[in-house]
């Protein structure tokens, strides 16, 4: 049903100067359910923004339409040269899609690690691209990451045999290899004790601080207050922004 359309873009980062992500009139319905109409908000690289509402509000959804892994009925978003249109027409190259994935990060709930591989095999994954690496440099560069998340010297661990939490921290190692222009994060600390929410939360700030833009979907208060800016998704959001005449949602939190 939706589908969308680009504007030609090569980047694969966004980073070379400060860059705002905007979000205009965006429809979003699965089939005679509405989940927004018309919704806009804008995000900057360098912060953490927090998406929140109940859950159905839509904060999975929002982070799939920004990242491309579905389509959306109307509206547009933008970010640096990439302009993605909803509607009935669909048509993304496969150089854009390239591109695209190297621009994207993705913290998601189910890791998207493949669990019959080893940790170090899942960790190169983001290096394959980089040129100009030796091997060795991949694998000092893996070691710092496993140091960074908490898990040092698990390179030869198979993914199935670590907890949730520790695949998370996998996946959050992969985050820093990869160095993404964008961020987008789903629930990532929900599996996390206190300490290593607070270590997942640390290397988004650094992301950030490096430049990125970071979206989090979240039912966290604790998350969203670590956050510059906050989209609401909430029936109350909607209410507050049809009543301020659909002016962008994102907000800083006092
Ligand atoms: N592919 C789909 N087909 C039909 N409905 C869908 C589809 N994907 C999501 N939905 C519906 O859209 C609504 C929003 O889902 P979404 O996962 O984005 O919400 P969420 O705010 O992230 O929820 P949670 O906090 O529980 O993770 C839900 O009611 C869900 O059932």
């Amino acid at each position: 049903m939706t589908a969308i359309t680009t504007t030609a873009a090569t980047t694969t980062s966004l980073k070379d100067a400060p860059f705002t992500l905007t979000a205009t009139g965006l429809t979003k319905t699965f089939g005679n359910r509405t989940l927004w109409d018309g919704f806009s908000f804008t995000a900057e690289s360098g912060t953490m923004t927090a998406i929140t509402g109940p859950s159905g509000a839509g904060k999975t959804t929002l982070l799939n339409c920004v990242g491309l892994l579905e389509g959306f009925d109307a509206g547009q978003i933008v970010y640096g040269p990439w302009s993605f249109t909803g509607g009935p027409r669909h048509h993304v190259g496969a150089r854009e899609r390239s591109c695209l994935r190297e621009v994207l990060g993705f913290l998601f709930q189910n890791y998207g690690l493949v669990e019959t591989w080893n940790v170090r095999r899942n960790l190169m994954v983001p290096l394959r691209n980089r040129r100009g690496l030796t091997s060795r440099a991949r694998d000092s560069m893996i070691a710092q990451a496993l140091e960074r998340v908490g898990l040092p010297g698990t390179q030869t661990t198979m993914i199935y045999t670590l907890s949730g939490g520790e695949q998370q921290r996998v996946a959050l190692a992969r985050l820093i290899l990869k160095n993404p222009s964008v961020v987008l994060a789903d629930e990532p600390t929900s599996a996390l004790d206190h300490a290593n929410r607070d270590l997942v939360l640390g290397v988004l700030r650094q992301l950030a601080d490096d430049g990125a833009l970071v979206l989090i979907a979240t039912h966290s208060d604790h998350v969203a207050d670590r956050c510059t800016g906050q989209v609401g998704l909430s029936p109350a959001d909607q209410e507050r922004r049809h009543g301020a005449g659909q002016r962008p949602a994102a907000t800083s939190p006092s």
